[in-house]
């Protein structure tokens, strides 16, 4: 043990209980993450309390253990909230109960569809929907905030529920209150400290209470679809899982694998969204080239798919930067290692949390030019093509990359497109004003409030 203590990587001074956490600027945890990377290197221990924690910083290092040793660092790190909330579902799992829940919500995610409404063709309906919302509004200034929640929720809905709820819906609404409230929960630092938290008074019971209120809700729902089940004929996701057999499709996990599709698949997608708008309200150039490779590409008289998206280098361009630039999840989800490793002359033991640096990733200046500026650039070739970055990894890598990045993809290009097909964004104030800073940065990086007004064209 002593042997292996002494190569385990290099890290700040820990105090006794405390750990580092104290060397830890509340406010931008991720901040102090690159801080530490900058003395210590690109791989770095540092103790959270009494837990040691492996930080891994860039991309080379991020690559080396999620990529090149992919099943080792495949396991789920300890974070308090994330047993709290998803100790029987996808996310939260470990070991085969894992395996089989990943492989079952990838499945019903890809096969979704067949022969029934596609999930393309549930984004497109949605994207209607919001238009027409949008529409009323009268170029009006509004905030954007719950107009994606509602829209975006919709399509994880009509996957897990088998519908879609109406804007109006009051369940509906409640829903999304306590998902919004989850995620900012998520974002403040109490999630980085939460060893603690739950014998502690402060702001999270709130979240704790947020969390039980969307259980119940959920569980609710899997008994009417219990009571209404064909299991020939499966409906949606919670069907699926109704009718799968083996002791690990119960209904604690469908429960908390459903909550995890709903919470990893609404407020990611629809604060990035939200962050998108901002962005090109501040650059309206960039918000023109899209407006003109829609109009070469789509035209008006018909909705934008999938199928777009590769002849259209410069949007999905835009779509990669908003997500670089924005980076939803700085911090990733905490890993573990499951044996002992040896990485770059340091051995590191079996069951240690690993924090993978999402952030320093999308931000290695040894990839990206222009790592803190906004700059589509960074993802098109001298000829105006679209070309990947390896160092883009908002979603993660390796056997961890998350579930819905598909879905994701496409709800991102297709919520975009069919905005900019029928408005113009204007801000009603001086874009000199918007601050593209988060206002929160924890585990989730949320913007600023602001308001935009959409113009028809
Ligand atoms: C912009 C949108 C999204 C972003 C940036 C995002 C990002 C991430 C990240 C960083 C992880 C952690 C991966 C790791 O452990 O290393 C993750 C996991 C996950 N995501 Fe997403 N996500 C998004 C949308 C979605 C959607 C739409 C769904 C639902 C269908 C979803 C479902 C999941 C699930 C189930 C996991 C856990 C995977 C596992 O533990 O094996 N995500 N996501």
């Amino acid at each position: 043990r002593r042997k292996n203590k002494a190569r385990l990587p290099p890290g700040p001074t820990p105090l006794p209980i405390l750990g580092n956490i104290l060397q830890l600027n509340g406010k931008e945890v991720f901040r102090s993450f690159i801080k530490f990377a900058e003395k210590y290197g690109p791989v770095y221990t540092i103790y959270m309390g009494t837990e040691r924690i492996v930080v891994l910083s860039g991309y080379e290092a991020v690559k080396t253990a999620l990529n090149d040793n992919g099943d080792v660092f495949s396991g789920r790190g300890h974070m308090p909230l994330i047993e709290k909330i998803s100790a029987g579902g996808v996310v939260g799992s470990n070991g085969e109960r894992w395996k089989q829940l990943r492989r079952f919500s990838l499945m019903t995610l890809r096969n979704f569809g067949m022969g029934k409404k596609s999930i393309e063709e549930r984004i497109q309906e949605e994207a209607h929907f919001l238009t027409e919302e949008f529409r009323k509004t009268n170029g009006q200034p509004v905030d954007p905030t719950y107009y994606f929640s509602k829209a975006v929720s919709n399509v994880i809905s009509s996957v897990v529920f088998g519908n879609r709820f109406e804007y109006e819906d009051k369940d509906f609404l409640r829903l999304l209150n306590l998902l919004n409230e989850t995620f900012r929960g998520f974002s403040s630092v109490w999630a980085q400290v939460g060893n603690f938290m739950e014998r502690l008074p402060g702001p999270h019971k709130a979240f704790f209470k947020a969390i039980d209120g969307i259980q119940e809700f959920i569980a609710e729902k899997v008994k009417l679809h219990q009571e209404s089940l064909d299991p020939n004929s499966p409906r949606d996701f919670i069907d699926c899982f109704l009718t799968s057999h083996g002791y690990i499709f119960h209904m604690t996990a469908i429960v908390n694998t459903t909550f995890d599709m709903f919470t990893a698949g609404t407020e990611t997608v629809s604060t990035t969204l939200r962050y998108g708008l901002m962005i090109l309200l501040k650059h309206p150039d960039v918000e023109e080239r899209i407006h003109r490779e829609i109009d070469q590409i789509i035209g008006r008289n018909r909705a934008p798919c999938i199928e777009d998206r590769s002849r259209m280098p410069y949007t999905d361009a835009v779509v990669h930067e908003i997500q670089r630039f924005i980076d939803l999840i700085p911090l990733g989800i905490p890993h573990k290692v499951t044996q002992d490793i040896e990485i770059k002359d340091y051995v590191i033991p079996k069951d240690t949390t690993i924090y993978p640096l999402l952030s320093s990733v999308l931000q290695d200046p040894k990839l990206y030019k222009y790592p803190y500026d906004f700059n589509p650039g960074h993802f098109l070739d001298k000829e105006g093509k679209f070309c990947r970055n390896d160092a883009f990894m908002p979603f993660s890598s390796g056997k961890r990359i998350c579930v819905g990045e598909g879905l994701a993809r496409m709800e991102l290009f297709l919520f975009l497109t069919t905005i900019l097909q029928n408005f113009t964004l204007r801000s009603p104030v001086d874009t000199e004003k918007l601050d593209l800073t988060p206002e929160i940065s924890g585990f989730g990086n949320c913007p600023r409030p602001y308001q935009l007004c959409f113009i028809t064209h």
